[in-house]
């Protein structure tokens, strides 16, 4: 067995190699980043998220269609400034992700506002913005939108968000598109919801919307849910309603461990086949899939700690950094940076919080020592975007490597800042 057979196998992020020994990203050795940048750190590859968004424009070439990515998966500026180079369009559910695609360079006509609890304000800018639409997810919001868009002399674009109650067969929590979610309209509801709002004078009907889960990694769902939302757009053309755009939204699947998600392409092919000769504009929403695989997260081992039952590796990383494997039991690959030179053994890899709850992964043969590395893979969407700071803990810096340079797009928060705006009672 060679140096780089020890580190691991096939690695699910395709500019993530172990070189003499050493896992590299895009080249450059995370070691090197390790010291430069300290840990825990978040590192992306430029030219994985390139090849990822790549492979939706392909799948789409020659289809009228945009690729909206949902910002919700991974927000920060330096990954926002490399799909909107690329031409990217993007779904936001907050006025705060919409600040953050403009301060990224963005443009607000390829936006797309999705989520169940708009505010006015929030309304209010993305009208003075200029978005592409709201994604209108309940008969309420479709009157209040009115209402502000009346106040500002402006027409506002709407889809409403339908719930086709198709299941998505993925984890209950991140399922959307049943009948008991709180997203999106009854698609019995929905026709009726149209002429309600054809009649509102204020909004300028431009498409119809769903998204039924994520990470899902059967594309037979997502089609059986266009086919029902071809269906109803049909229906609305013989009441005079016509929509100009299709919004089928995100949740591509990728593997983490063995899930053997459809590349796009064949993701799509079955979607597509339902719009064949049809003239709608496609939208799609994809998050995990452009960003998931392009980042892991670095962290190095503060401890061994033989425990009575088991056996437990205590990194520098923690649940508030990477929360997803403690709400959804959900399994990141664990990989040493450094070929082992030591016997492995069975751990629980885990970080300082004090919650039992705090941790990475379970039961994971590793071979290392006090101070080695270990890069905790796919990482790249909901990591970042879902940390806190529990326990008072500065989150983790974050870069970006681009053909052999490494740029750090959010330096590592500071204690001092954590609690800059707090103060005691005098
Ligand atoms: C409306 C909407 N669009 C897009 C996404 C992105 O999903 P994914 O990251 O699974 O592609 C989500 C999250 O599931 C969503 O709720
Ligand atoms: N946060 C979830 C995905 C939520 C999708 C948002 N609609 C995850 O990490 O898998």
């Amino acid at each position: 067995m060679t140096a780089n057979d020890k580190i691991s196998g096939a690695l699910p992020t395709p500019t993530l190699h172990a070189e003499n020994g050493v896992l590299t990203l895009e080249g450059l050795a995370l070691p090197e980043l390790a010291e430069q940048f300290g840990t825990p750190s978040y590192i992306y590859s430029k030219a994985a998220l390139t090849a990822a968004f790549e492979s939706w424009q392909q799948a789409l070439a020659g289809r009228r269609a945009l690729v909206c990515y949902a910002v919700k998966a991974n927000s920060n500026l330096g990954i926002l400034s490399v799909f909107a180079r690329l031409g990217a369009g993007f779904d936001i559910v907050s006025g705060g992700e919409l600040a953050r695609v403009l301060a990224a360079g963005g443009h607000a006509g390829k936006v797309v506002f999705s989520g169940v609890g708009k505010t006015r304000d929030e309304m209010r800018q993305a009208l003075k913005a200029g978005i592409r639409c709201f994604n209108v997810e309940s008969a309420a919001e479709l009157e209040r939108l009115d209402a502000v868009a009346g106040e500002l002399g402006v027409l506002a674009p709407v889809a409403l968000r339908v719930n086709p109650d198709v299941d998505p067969k993925t984890h209950p929590y991140i399922s959307t598109g049943l009948k008991g979610n709180k997203f999106g309209v009854a698609f019995a509801d929905a026709q009726a919801l149209y002429r309600r709002a054809a009649a509102l004078p204020n909004l300028r009907i431009s498409g119809i919307a769903c998204h039924i889960g994520s990470q899902l990694l059967d594309p037979a769902p997502v089609a059986e849910a266009a086919q029902k939302v071809a269906g109803l757009v049909d229906r609305l053309a013989d009441d005079g309603i016509t929509l100009d755009h299709i919004d089928l939204g995100g949740g591509l699947g990728i593997r983490y461990r063995d899930e053997a998600p459809p590349v796009v392409a064949d993701y799509l092919a079955p979607l597509l086949k339902v719009f064949e000769g049809r003239n709608e504009e496609l939208y799609f929403e994809p998050g995990r899939s452009l960003v998931g695989n392009a980042g892991l997260l670095l962290t190095r081992i503060e401890y061994l700690k033989p425990g009575e039952t088991k056996n437990f590796v205590i990194v520098d990383a923690a649940m508030n950094d990477l929360a997803r494997p403690a709400l959804y039991d959900a399994w990141h690959e664990v990989v040493e940076v450094v070929a082992p030179s030591t016997e492995s053994q069975v751990y629980d890899v885990v970080g300082p919080i004090c919650e039992s709850g705090d941790f990475l992964a379970r039961e994971r043969r590793l071979a290392v020592a006090e101070g080695d590395l270990l890069a905790i893979l796919s990482a790249g969407a909901y990591g970042m975007t879902m940390s806190s700071n529990y326990n008072t803990r500065p989150r983790a810096a974050e870069i970006i490597v681009d053909g052999g340079q490494a740029h750090l797009v959010r330096a590592r928060e500071t204690v001092a800042a954590l609690f800059a705006d707090e103060k005691p009672l005098s």
